[in-house]
């Protein structure tokens, strides 16, 4: 039998490190022991009544809440973050990753630096995990090989993860740094950082 050392998990790393692939393998492995948190979306700006978009339900892919409410409230620290897209909020509240906990599920955070500390600032005690790629250059081949970004937006990640890698050699800046070399390696190096044995 195993448990996991946390109920909440951080899952950090420089994009294209490996992060979705390797929380698509949990998924599937366990496919009822994880929980989302779910994101709130501020909608009805003042002077509007827009609506969510066609296939966005209420408290599934978002809680839709007032924007004056949300602005209070990412005042009043309850965010972990927030962000303002074409004049919608965006944020995780700290309430939604409490929800994901208490209806027994562990939660995971997959988030970057910035939200690792803001993280660090709240009440939420998580066990923290660094994705590591092997090397920068075999960063760039897999960024340009999943396909998905454009070349200035490869350069800006790739900017981004030194910063990252940086970060992460702090001491206390992470509990794990797990070197996503070969998949199957690092996956299990994942479940290590995630689950104990009862006996032990
Ligand atoms: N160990 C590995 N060996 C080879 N390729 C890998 C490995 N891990 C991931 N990849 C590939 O690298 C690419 C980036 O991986 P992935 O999309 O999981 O990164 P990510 O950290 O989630 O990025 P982002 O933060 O941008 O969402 C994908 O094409 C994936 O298939």
């Amino acid at each position: 039998m195993t448990k996991a050392v946390s109920q909440i998990f951080v899952l950090s790393g420089p994009s294209g490190s490996g992060k979705s692939t390797l929380l698509k393998k949990l998924f599937s492995e366990y496919p009822d022991t994880f929980g989302f948190s779910v994101s709130r979306k501020s909608l009805f700006a003042k002077g509007t009544n827009s609506q969510p978009r066609q296939g966005e339900e209420n408290g599934k892919d978002y809680h839709f809440v007032n924007k004056d409410d949300m602005i209070k409230e990412v005042e009043e620290g309850k965010f972990i973050e927030s962000a303002t897209f074409s004049g919608n909020m965006y944020g995780t509240s700290i309430k939604a990753v409490q929800d994901v906990v208490a209806r027994g599920k562990i939660c995971v955070l997959d988030i970057d630096m910035q939200g690792v500390q803001a993280v660090k600032h709240t009440t939420l005690n998580p066990r923290y995990i660094f994705v590591q790629p092997p090397s920068l250059e075999t960063l760039e081949k897999r960024l340009r090989g999943r396909g998905t970004e454009a070349e200035d937006a490869i350069l800006n990640r790739l900017a981004a993860s030194r910063r990252e890698l940086e970060y992460a050699q702090q001491p206390n800046a992470y509990d794990r740094i797990i070197i996503n070399d070969d998949l199957n390696r690092a996956y299990e190096d994942l479940k290590n950082a995630i689950f104990v044995s009862e006996s032990a």
